[in-house]
């Protein structure tokens, strides 16, 4: 089993108390052997002549083998509770360690609650098997090895007749094994899929409301829940089985020793004292060889997890540090993609051949349709991925030759999924490391307009964060790691969408401060809302995973291509500062499709019947089914269509944004 090959890596690397504890053992085993062996003797020696001195003698030495078993059992205990204990310990931090080396790849690969499953139960049953059945089954096996040697000394015919019915005991619990294997690995399965479904229920639970969607989650407890009950049944009775085999194949083994040792003695090859001492001693033997088989099906369980456990530990991040990484000084020079093609999924390609270069202190925008890339473009400027092909260029060096420490030092990037930690706002601020001063926390606060929001709450910057942010707006959660990445002050800030959650006037803020930092530090901003990108250097406009138009708002617009339609399709639309009000203008109603040849008096009466609805994030618009009698345009947004595919779950089929819109059947 491989498992024991990693034990007793891990044991070995402490030697002095894993040779403690192999000695305190032996002695253990020495004397639980040699206990019933002295039967012999003190019958046939002592007894039986009625030797007074014999007895003294083997009394004696039982004394003081007795005493020394009590001391090594007292040393054994203790090096085992280190030795068990180091182990455990490392194992835990290695597995922690290695989840975090891990690249984006992995964490979509594993949902929580597999990772969850293997820091707690894997590990429960791994600790059972260091600190209990891996010791008991190395003295449980030596006992029968040792005492096997004492019965042949004894009385070999009879040792080998029991030896040959013995095999009964082990027959059963191997012919059990595969089976208990699966049993213990299905078990494990259903728990992982429950725990999911746990963590997805608490994560989502306002979208669950939301789209009143908990019926489908109950049915999907009710059934793992079914499921755990008839793994663990399956479990249970296959373990049952397995111990109970070898205790009823000792019976029938005691039986038949009685009678071929009777048998024995009456034709004088064995003596009495000698049969008892067998008697006992394989008794003992026995005893131990069925304690074996009891440790077996725990052996198994944390074989399975020690399994689950190392193939975490052998996934190797997608993304790696080189052997010599290149330490970046504090100042960027560039930063560019050279004819980098990359995708997610060996199947298709999300960049093609892109290239493009920015130099120190610029503004760039990445813009395009959904889909077409931008944030993926990001992501790989922030090495969260390596490209497939191509090279993503820092200061002139691949940026996977440059030690990822000094990268993260330059370079935040901000994106619109924002995670707060469990903390204050102020721990969230300024994190370890920073050498932030209170001050400075505030300023970045002001900076992000998030300072007089703070200072409202009762505990201002000591106010605990819940939930990772949950328990706050969505436009606070982006201001305080917006604050939080300012406060870093990096010379490359990436920023993946981080208005889109903000109401009008805060955009506006953000987008100020843009201008106001821009040039001492380079922005690589990706936004679907073209008026904030307006004064950019230069704006890259993405189109399936390629580069289609380059250049700055104005020559974009000479262009007259893509970016000339997602512009004028996002213009027309006056909207309120606080985003609750919205109008449209008749010119920009006049180039919807429908509305073509239509006379602008007769548009105007249609915008004049256009309200504004404001929907909260994750609520539903319009459910298939149901009676579509609205006409929608979006003025600021984003809408998802999901479709709920039997079997697969629901799965987004297309994005919506500004300028878009939707349930024109209605009209
Ligand atoms: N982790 C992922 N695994 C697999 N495919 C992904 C992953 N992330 C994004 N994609 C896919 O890659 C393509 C490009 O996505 P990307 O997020 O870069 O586009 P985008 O232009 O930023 O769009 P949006 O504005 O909607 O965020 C899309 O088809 C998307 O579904």
């Amino acid at each position: 089993m491989n498992f024991v090959k990693m034990m007793l890596r891990h044991f070995t690397q402490y030697k002095l108390l894993f040779s403690l504890f192999i000695i305190s053992i032996l002695i253990e085993v020495a004397y639980s052997v040699a206990a019933p062996l002295s039967l012999k003797y003190l019958v046939d020696e002592a007894f039986t002549p009625k030797n007074f001195q014999v007895f003294m003698i083997i009394l004696g030495v039982l004394l003081v083998g007795g005493l020394l078993n009590i001391c090594a059992g007292a040393v054994g205990d203790y090096s085992l509770g280190k030795l068990s204990g180091g182990v455990i310990r490392k194992l835990r931090l290695d597995l922690f360690l290695h989840l975090q080396k891990q690249s984006l790849p992995f964490y979509q690969r594993y949902k929580v609650g597999d990772l969850v499953t293997r820091f707690s139960s894997d590990m429960a049953s791994m600790e059972r098997v260091v600190r209990v059945s891996s010791p008991y089954f190395l003295k449980e096996s030596l006992s029968v090895l040792l005492g096997l040697i004492m019965l042949l000394t004894i009385q070999w015919k009879l040792t080998l007749a029991m030896l040959v019915c013995s095999t009964l005991m082990f027959v059963g619990p191997r012919l059990l094994q595969t089976r208990a294997e699966r049993a213990n690995m299905n078990f494990k399965e259903a728990q992982e899929r429950f725990s999911n479904t746990i963590d997805e229920m608490v994560k989502g639970h306002r979208t669950i409301k939301g789209l009143h969607q908990q019926k489908r989650f109950q049915e999907r407890a009710r059934q793992q829940i079914q499921d755990l009950f008839s793994f663990g049944f399956k479990l249970h009775m296959t373990n049952s089985f397995m111990e109970r085999l070898p205790l009823t194949a000792l019976l029938i083994l005691n039986g038949m020793m009685i009678g071929f040792g009777g048998y024995l003695i009456f034709h004088d090859q064995m003596t009495v004292g000698g049969f008892m001492a067998f008697f006992t001693l394989f008794m003992s033997v026995g005893q131990a060889g069925s304690n074996l088989s009891f440790l077996i099906p725990n052996l198994i369980e944390s074989g399975i997890s020690f399994q689950r456990v190392g193939e975490i530990l052998e996934q190797q991040p997608s993304v790696s540090e080189a052997s010599t990484p290149v330490e970046l000084p504090p100042a960027l020079t560039s930063i560019g993609m050279n004819q980098v093609t990359f995708g997610y999924t060996e199947e298709s390609d999300q960049l093609r051949d892109v290239s493009l270069h920015i130099s120190a202190g610029s503004y760039v925008a990445f813009v395009g349709p959904s889909g077409s890339g931008k944030s993926t473009a990001l992501q790989l400027l922030s090495r969260f991925y390596d490209p497939g092909l191509g090279t993503v260029e820092i200061n002139d060096y691949d940026l996977r030759t440059v030690s990822e420490s000094s990268f993260r030092k330059l370079a935040v990037l901000v994106t619109q999924e924002t995670f707060l930690f469990n903390t204050t706002v102020r721990d969230n601020l300024l994190l370890d490391g920073t050498e932030a001063t209170e001050a400075d926390m505030v300023e970045a606060a002001k900076q992000a307009n998030i300072h007089e929001t703070i200072m409202s709450w009762p505990a201002g910057y000591d106010t605990w964060v819940h939930h990772e942010g949950g328990s706050l707006s969505g436009g606070e959660r982006q201001r305080i790691a917006i604050a939080r990445a300012l406060l870093r002050n990096p010379k490359l800030l990436l920023l993946d969408e981080v208005t889109s959650a903000l109401d009008p006037a805060t955009e506006a803020e953000i987008n100020e401060l843009i201008q106001r930092i821009r040039g001492e530090q380079t922005i690589i901003s990706v936004t679907h809302r073209l008026a904030s990108v307006v004064q950019a250097d230069r704006i890259h406009v993405f189109k399936e995973g390629r580069i289609a138009e380059s250049g700055t708002h104005a020559e974009l617009l000479q262009q007259n291509g893509l970016y000339t339609s997602l512009w004028e399709k996002q213009h027309g639309f006056h909207l309120s500062q606080d985003g609750l009000h919205a109008t449209v203008d008749v010119e920009r109603l006049a180039k919807l499709p429908f509305f073509k040849g239509i006379e602008l008096s007769v548009l105007q009466g249609i915008a004049a019947l256009f309200t504004t609805e404001v929907c909260k994030e994750n609520e539903a618009v319009v459910r298939e089914g149901e009676e579509g009698n609205t006409f929608y345009i979006i003025v600021r947004g984003k809408f998802e269509i999901v479709k709920h595919i039997p079997d697969q779950g629901e799965r987004r089929v297309a994005v919506l944004q500004d300028g878009d819109h939707f349930g024109e059947i209605a009209l």
